[in-house]
């Protein structure tokens, strides 16, 4: 299949060219931007020299359609939601990194962005891309909306016990830190090396965008589910998002019960591996890879349980994931192009 990445100049950008280039079924036919035509990549990205010698393109939706089967947007939130249709009205199939088209209800879109929604048309057909946990039969879908990276590490690690209605829907609380490529590319005042270096940060209390998309998703695995607590903090690390997850459960039930329970739940899952007991994972163990990894810790004193989920931010919660629906999109195996060893250290 031949594809198009607009917005190749950022990081989420940039990641698609690492990884589609070593994709068996894809090729990258063009990459786009808005601000560095006829540059070549790699004098933004001199890691992409031996592997790619393509020039940046201007952004022009009926050239791209003549040329490609398939775009993937990595643009910011406000501009996806004016790309995008444009793309889809000229026969494109798209797959989408920004949070323009993932919240169904325009209003709280508005209410969270801070900017114009999207048309209900487009966001209702938009399909939301939390590979594991989708129904569709993909070959049939035009647009994929991905998910945002805080709710893909959040859901992973909460799908089974909400959709199994173990734990009081009212009691759940997220506590989440990321690296901070999750910003994206542009240093501001709060992420420059200085601000950041050998500190940590909480952010956006109780105003983050990714509250509606996590509430959005639980509310559909179970209509009980009520608002969340969920806090986001900035770690001096580049890549990486840790959710440690908390919530009441309604039955006394062991620890060999919840973890069989998310074995189970993700036994077909190649990206999601779920840990022995008491090996708690950490960021550098998916760094730069498309895997979630989740472990279980139950407190019979407070019948609580924690759930603890790590994915790469750029991976997992960005370009890995629009990889793996470009895979279902395709009917290929969903590790095509994805099936490599983190780095580690
Ligand atoms: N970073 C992360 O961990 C994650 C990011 N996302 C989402 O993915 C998207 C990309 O994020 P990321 O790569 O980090 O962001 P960056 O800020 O690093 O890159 C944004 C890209 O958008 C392009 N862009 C900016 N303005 C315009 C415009 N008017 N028209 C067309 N293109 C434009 C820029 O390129 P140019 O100026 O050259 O056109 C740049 O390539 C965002 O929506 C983000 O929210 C989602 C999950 C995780
Ligand atoms: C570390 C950091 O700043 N992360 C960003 C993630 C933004 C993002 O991915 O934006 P959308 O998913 O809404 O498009 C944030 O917390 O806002």
């Amino acid at each position: 299949m031949k594809i198009a990445i607009i917005g190749a100049t950022g990081y989420g950008g940039a990641e698609l060219i690492r990884i589609l280039n070593m994709h068996p079924e894809v090729s990258i036919h063009s990459i786009h931007s808005s601000s560095q035509q006829n540059k070549p990549i790699h004098e933004s990205y001199p890691h992409l020299e031996s592997i790619t010698e393509q020039v940046l393109q201007e952004i022009d939706a009926e050239k791209i359609a003549r040329q490609v089967d398939l775009v993937f947007t990595a643009t910011p939130s406000g501009i996806s939601s004016k790309l995008v249709p444009e793309l889809l009205n000229n026969g494109l199939k798209v797959i989408d990194l920004s949070g323009d088209y993932r919240i169904k209800n325009p209003t709280v879109y508005k209410e969270w962005y801070k900017k114009q929604p999207v048309d209900a048309y487009w966001l209702h057909e938009a399909v939301y891309g939390l590979t594991e946990w989708m129904d569709e039969d993909l070959t049939e879908i035009k647009f994929i909306s991905n998910p945002g990276c805080y709710p893909t590490a959040a859901l992973l690690g909460l799908a089974p016990l909400v959709k199994n209605q173990l734990i009081d829907t009212n009691s759940i609380i997220i506590d989440a830190k990321s690296g901070v490529t999750g910003a994206g590319r542009n240093a501001t005042p709060t992420t420059h090396y200085p601000e950041m270096n050998d500190n940590l940060k909480i952010y956006k209390v109780n105003e983050h965008q990714h509250i509606p998309e996590i509430e959005q998703v639980l509310s559909e695995w179970n209509a009980e589910v009520g608002p969340i607590t969920f806090s986001t903090h900035l770690v001096p690390m580049t890549r990486g998002i840790m959710a440690t997850m908390y919530a009441d459960l309604t039955k006394e039930i062991k620890y060999e019960q919840l973890f069989q329970l998310y074995q189970e739940s993700y036994q077909d899952a190649y990206f999601v591996r779920i840990k022995e007991q008491g090996m708690f994972p950490c960021t550098k163990e998916v760094y730069g890879s498309n895997f979630c990894d989740i472990s279980l810790a139950y407190d019979k004193r407070t019948n609580r349980v924690m759930v603890v989920s790590v994915i790469d931010n750029l991976m997992k919660g960005a370009a890995g994931q629009a990889v793996q629906n470009l895979n279902k999109l395709l009917g290929i195996a969903e590790q095509s192009g994805l099936d490599f060893v983190p780095v580690y250290p």
